[in-house]
């Protein structure tokens, strides 16, 4: 017996994987690729055929589960209640590709005729306000899980697996680096939720005082993936995009970075480099990571975000 016969994870190399795509009835269209190339012109056809078509098969297959047992149900009960919205969490480090791979699979989720409406939403929304960080003196920990309104968190997600229409989610701006204030994402009773960010896969360190039972992030979703990488590639991956960012969104005047649009590319390069140790590194070894072997599905990138291994719980 191999070592692999005793690990919860069952391990796919690329090429195992993409064979798993079998018979997806579902091709690509033109429409579709050009769909996928607004969220990321860099996405290849090969990348989207070999790991995220067996990947949307997969999910597929949960959610049609899910959705028969759902019916079940509704029969032992004689009852006919709204069905939930099915929850996929998608965790991993800053800049490691969490934001591309939930819009790629919510593309490609929305094409399966039982579940056209898929919906997407991330955590930052549910960062405290930058005052309320600088009030407490955590403005450098943004992202740890001291910076989240987990308690509001967990009720947004508490509403939307109850079936309440219009859930309400704030809404951060990478622009002006804070929560937006009075707006928000309307969550109305999608087939899929897909809720994105660093902290899905957390629990809550903090004992209650009144010895209640206590709820986790975690304990919402119906199915969760945790992108990883090598520290190394993620650090470039971070450095890269910011310096992406200095010659688009932050020449904005109203882009809290805008100061540093004007530095040179070694300044910035410097300054980057600084918040990646300071804060991205620490919180990834610390709080993310940690995290990873409670996901479901593990998608592991190389150094050009090509997917070279995928790891399946066995249950
Ligand atoms: N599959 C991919 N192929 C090519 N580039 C990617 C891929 N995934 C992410 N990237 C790039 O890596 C950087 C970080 O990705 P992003 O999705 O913004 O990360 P996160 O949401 O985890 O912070 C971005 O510049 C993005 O364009
Ligand atoms: C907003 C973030 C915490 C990401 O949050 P997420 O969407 O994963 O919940 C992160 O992008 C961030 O801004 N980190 C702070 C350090 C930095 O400026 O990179």
């Amino acid at each position: 017996m191999d070592h692999q016969t005793f690990s919860p994870y069952l391990s796919f190399d690329r090429e195992e994987w993409a064979a798993l795509k079998l018979s997806t009835p579902l091709t690509l269209t033109e429409d579709d690729l050009n769909n996928l190339h607004s969220i990321n012109e860099r996405i290849s056809l090969e990348e989207v055929c070999k790991i995220y078509l067996p990947l949307s098969r997969l999910l597929n297959l949960y959610v049609s589960g899910t959705q028969s047992l759902f019916e079940v149900t509704q029969t032992f009960l004689g009852s006919m209640s709204r069905k939930v919205p099915y929850i996929i969490g998608i965790a991993g480090s800053v800049a490691v590709g969490k934001s591309t791979t939930a819009r790629i699979i919510q593309a490609l989720l929305a094409r399966w005729p039982n579940h056209p409406k898929v919906d997407l939403i991330t955590t930052d929304g549910f960062l405290y306000p930058n005052e309320l960080l600088e009030q407490r003196g955590i403005m450098n920990r943004k992202g740890f899980p001291e910076s989240y309104d987990t308690r509001r968190l967990i009720s947004f997600l508490r509403d939307v697996k109850s079936g309440v229409p219009e859930v309400i989610a704030p809404v951060y701006s990478h622009l002006s680096y804070n929560i937006i204030p009075n707006e928000y994402h309307v969550v109305n009773q999608p087939d899929i939720l897909i809720v994105e960010g660093l902290n899905v896969l957390q629990t809550s360190k903090e004992t209650r005082l009144d010895h209640k039972p206590q709820l986790h992030i975690s304990d919402f979703f119906d199915f969760t993936i945790y992108v990883h990488s090598e520290e190394e590639y993620i650090k470039s991956w971070y450095l890269e995009r910011f310096q992406l960012l200095r010659q688009t969104a932050f020449k904005d005047k109203n882009s809290f970075f805008h100061r540093y649009s004007e530095l040179t590319d070694q300044e910035a390069n410097d300054f980057a480099e600084q918040v990646w140790h300071e804060i991205n590194e620490i919180n990834l070894r610390e709080n993310i990571y940690p995290t990873q072997q409670r996901a479901r599905l593990i998608l592991e990138k190389g150094s050009d975000h090509s997917v070279q291994k995928v790891r399946l719980r066995k249950l």
